[in-house]
């Protein structure tokens, strides 16, 4: 692709004071943390709901939606790529894939959800210049292992074809590397006050706070199920109500997602290094 070309000689240019050098070393200790939530830890032994699918399907929703209400703003016309990087068609159509097409009917939007959501819909009215920290969050992380595993997904499922998949599938994406040096080169030539940069830098620290307070939220949950399922117990344990239906899961979707956030704590791994 004529774009993806281009970033070879920019990728080489990067230096300290590029925005793609300095959101990554000022996440990098969030992106280790977040990498051993026992969330993302248990995604990777395949214990992951259908509700933990649905609320990653809210975030990339609301922050879509930002991202296309915003997209003649400068400072987020340049790292505006719906057709390479939107997420929320993919996830929905794996989720109509599993479960049909009333999936959407039962869902509970946890506390934390709701606070990342509700900090979306306020910096893409306030501050739209900050929807690059979590743009960078979300996206770089999925280009990061995503089709490595969206292949042993496949063949771990023994699905025939990519349905079911689509997550892990970028088609507008032909080299995921270039494809993020590119991202970053776009990143890199927003213009930014000092005072604006240092709140994109910010609001990066927040992005990965808000997915682990997401996480952490989930596993709770996770948590209350594991109990309320558990046949051994002896006297019941006063526990937070939740419905029924945040217990549904499957073996099938169980393991994409656990291949997930296995992708995202493989990525973790590495950029550590
Ligand atoms: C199981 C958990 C995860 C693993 C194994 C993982 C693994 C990785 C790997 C291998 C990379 C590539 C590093 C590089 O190219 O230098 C990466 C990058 C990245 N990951 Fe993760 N990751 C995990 C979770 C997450 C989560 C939860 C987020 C965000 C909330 C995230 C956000 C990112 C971002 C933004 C990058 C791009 C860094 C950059 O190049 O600036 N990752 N991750």
């Amino acid at each position: 692709m004529e774009t993806e070309k281009r970033t070879q000689t920019t990728a080489e240019q990067i230096t300290d004071r590029d925005l793609s050098e300095q959101i990554k070393k000022v996440t990098k200790e969030s992106h280790v943390r977040a990498e051993n939530t026992e969330l993302m830890l248990s995604f990777q032994r395949g214990q992951v709901t259908l509700q933990q699918y649905k609320i990653i399907s809210l975030i990339y929703q609301v922050l879509e939606e930002e991202l296309d209400r915003n997209s003649n703003h400068p400072g987020v016309a340049p790292i505006y790529f719906p057709a390479e990087l939107a997420r929320l068609e993919a996830i929905e159509k794996d989720l109509e894939y599993f479960y049909g097409q009333d999936w959407r009917e039962r869902i509970v939007v946890p506390a934390a959800t709701k606070r990342y959501c509700h900090r979306l819909r306020q910096i893409g009215a306030e501050n739209p210049e900050f929807l690059v920290a979590h743009a960078y969050t979300r996206y770089l992380g999925d280009l990061s292992g995503g089709q490595v595993l969206g292949r042993i997904a496949q063949k771990s499922m023994g699905l025939k074809s990519s349905d079911g998949l689509s997550f892990f599938a970028f088609p507008g994406v032909s080299s995921p590397n270039l494809f993020k040096q590119l991202y970053r080169s776009r990143m890199n030539s927003v213009e930014l006050t000092e005072e604006e940069r240092n709140g994109v830098l910010e609001e990066a620290v927040r992005a990965f706070e808000f997915n682990i307070q997401v996480f952490d939220d989930l596993q709770k949950m996770l948590n209350v199920t594991e109990i309320q399922n558990c046949s051994t117990l002896s006297k019941p344990v006063k526990m937070p109500q939740i419905p029924g239906n945040m217990t549904k899961t499957t073996p099938l979707l169980r393991m994409v997602l656990g291949l997930f956030v296995a992708l995202a704590t493989v990525s973790m791994g590495i950029y550590a290094f």
